[in-house]
């Protein structure tokens, strides 16, 4: 009798958790409709009046959450006897987040939040001409092209003075803040939340760092050669072979991507190039153009198009006449059929990429729209973030560029797959360290291991022991705040998905390229209109968070675990090639003279 009892007892709840997260789903829907529509336009138009009106959405949204998520706690204290689906759906809901703090300190994050975006998307430098320019595209495209040494320097010193140090004390505040939600959920803080996203037994720091040890002998051997290269441009003042790398001679703010000096480091000359940001500019492309292109990418390998409201809604370049967040990014309105990019697109290769990148996160977002809400997520934030750059990888190959008219000819030879795999290497190698330490830096800022006092000197610690970088200029460990100038920061964004990204992307284009009946070497492969290799990422991407990402990966890899091998196994040519000229150019890869300044 017993038995029967609680197995009835079993059916009831199990009955009452699928109405519970039925109404749940269609409750939500609306309610993160109009918060998603807020936060857009916000960041497509910054006012006070906008902000203000995002956070009383924020408001009624985290009231939403506090509310089913203390109901859930209620009615289903133990979720263990529950079907797979809604134990996975109720323990999400239960988690509420910001949403656990009372409406005073709710309001000071949000103005926190709100505010740090807000400087870090109008802070500008005046240079000494005179010139105001801003992030994007003034200072990014400056960073990409100029070759002076001290005009670098400047706009360097004077991006992380005006982005980073006036957000240093709200940085703090948002901390503790930020800390008392996670605390509230049951977390130790809320670098621990943001891990838990990964479902790995608090293994995910273990796992990472053991990624990095297996890529970072292939990291020097690049930082060795870039920056000899670095040192026949600049100079023994400024460049020391032994030495970190100064930070503002990469071709980006950050130093996380160093494509834009391939110029610097092209090994050989005469060879076609790699860039069709030329070709692109000749033929007259727009960013309408660039959106199409990658569209009909996607389409080719069986996937869905862009809705019309997508078309009507997104926003492909900078409005003139107002403030907005230039930082591209993707939206889902959890309405099944309003998704939207916001870009300032430019025109040209690197902006060809983020459009895939962006399509990337749309179409993830389209094939799990009849997900139920909790479950329209990536199996793990760095899936979602590897879709795109996945079939970023196939456009790349000149193979590729060369089929859509961006590339006018193909030269079959060694030299020329070293370009490009250098090419490559540049972006997705050199990325490694820096897509490692952002939340290396905020887990310990999180954990209380780095005090605000401390801030400066953890990044500095971190940037030169991961990535071989030392800032140009001295660093005021009371008044700088350089990862406040790092969009990520202040934007309140987690960053470990892009490590985990540029590790597992390579394992679904290695997946996708053996479903498409590629031969060859792996670097070579574009899948370009396989509906085969579209069919295995289409498996993946429609499970959205509704299982383990253990389960989506052995869905389109076969096995369970990230690995570094399809990556290796991508870069192998380069590799050897690296080592070799590392050794004619009698360079020891590696920094060990750390005090060196330039
Ligand atoms: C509403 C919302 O926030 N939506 C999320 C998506 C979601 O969560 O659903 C979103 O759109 N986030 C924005 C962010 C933008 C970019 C970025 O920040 N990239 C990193 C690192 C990197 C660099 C090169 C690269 O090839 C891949 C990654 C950086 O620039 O440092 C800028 C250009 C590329 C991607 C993004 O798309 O991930
Ligand atoms: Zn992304």
């Amino acid at each position: 009798v017993e038995h029967q009892i609680n197995k009835s007892a079993r059916a009831d709840l199990q009955s009452e958790a699928v109405a519970f997260t039925a109404n749940y789903s269609t409750d939500a829907a609306e309610v993160y409709y109009n918060s998603s529509l807020a936060a857009w336009n916000y960041q497509t138009g910054i006012s006070e009046e906008n902000l203000n009106a995002m956070n009383a959405e924020n408001v009624k949204s985290a009231a939403f959450t506090k509310m089913y998520g203390e109901q859930a706690k209620a009615e289903f204290p133990d979720t263990s006897k529950l079907e797979e689906s809604e134990r996975r759906q109720i323990d999400s809901i239960k988690i509420l987040g910001t949403a656990n703090l009372n409406e005073a300190d709710l309001n000071q994050y949000n103005d926190l939040t709100g505010g740090m975006e807000a400087t870090y998307s109008t802070a500008t430098v005046t240079m000494p001409d005179g010139r105001v320019l801003n992030l994007d595209p003034d200072l990014t495209a400056l960073m990409a092209t100029s070759r002076d040494y001290n005009e670098l320097k400047y706009a360097w010193k004077g991006w992380y003075e005006a982005a980073g140090r006036p957000i240093r004390d709200d940085y703090e505040s948002f901390v503790t803040l930020s800390n008392k939600a996670s605390v509230a959920d049951g977390f130790a803080d809320t670098g621990e939340y943001w891990r838990s996203w990964y479902e790995m037994n608090g293994q995910l720091e273990a796992t990472v760092d053991a990624l990095w040890a297996e890529l970072q002998p292939l990291y020097t051997e690049l930082h060795a050669y870039v920056r000899r290269k670095l040192y026949e441009k600049y100079g023994s003042n400024y460049i020391n072979l032994k030495a970190p790398i100064p930070a503002h001679l990469l071709g980006n703010m950050w130093a996380q991507q160093w494509g834009n000096i391939y110029d610097l480091v092209e090994p050989y000359s005469g060879k076609t190039g790699v860039d069709a940001t030329p070709a692109m500019q000749s033929q007259g492309y727009d960013a309408m153009k660039m959106f199409k292109t990658s569209e009909e990418f996607f389409v080719s390998l069986g996937l869905d198009k862009m809705t019309d409201e997508f078309w009507a809604n997104t926003m492909f370049v900078k409005p003139t006449d107002r403030d907005v967040v230039c930082h591209a990014s993707a939206w889902d309105f959890y309405n099944k059929v309003d998704f939207r990019i916001k870009m300032c697109t430019v025109v040209n290769m690197e902006d060809l990429i983020t459009i895939h990148h962006e399509m990337g996160h749309i179409q993830y977002y389209q094939q799990y729209k009849d997900q139920p809400i909790p479950f329209r997520g990536g199996a793990n934030p760095g899936f979602h973030e590897a879709v795109g750059d996945t079939l970023a990888l196939s456009v790349s190959t000149p193979k590729h560029l060369n089929k859509i008219g961006l590339l006018d000819e193909v030269e079959e030879d060694d030299e020329a797959d070293i370009n490009y795999l250098l090419s490559q290497a540049m972006d997705k190698i050199a990325f490694l360290p820096f897509g490692l330490m952002i939340d290396k830096w905020r887990w310990s800022v999180f954990s209380g291991d780095t005090p605000k006092a401390k801030y400066q000197e953890k990044w500095d610690q971190l940037r030169k022991d991961l990535q071989g970088i030392t800032p140009p200029v001295e660093r005021d460990g009371t008044t700088d705040f350089d990862p406040g100038a790092k969009y990520h920061v202040p934007a309140n964004t987690p960053y470990i998905r892009y490590f985990v990204s540029f590790v597992v992307q390579f394992q679904f284009y290695q997946s996708m390229c053996n479903a498409s009946g590629h031969q060859g070497p792996l670097y070579k492969c574009d899948f370009y209109q396989s509906k085969e290799a579209g069919a295995k990422l289409q498996k993946m991407l429609e499970l959205g968070s509704s299982k383990p990402w253990q389960f989506a990966m052995n869905e389109i890899t076969g096995s369970a675990d990230m690995s570094t091998l399809a990556l290796q196994e991508y870069f192998s040519p380069l590799t050897a090639w690296l080592k070799q000229k590392n050794l004619e150019n009698g360079d020891t890869p590696g920094w060990t003279d750390m005090d060196w300044r330039p």
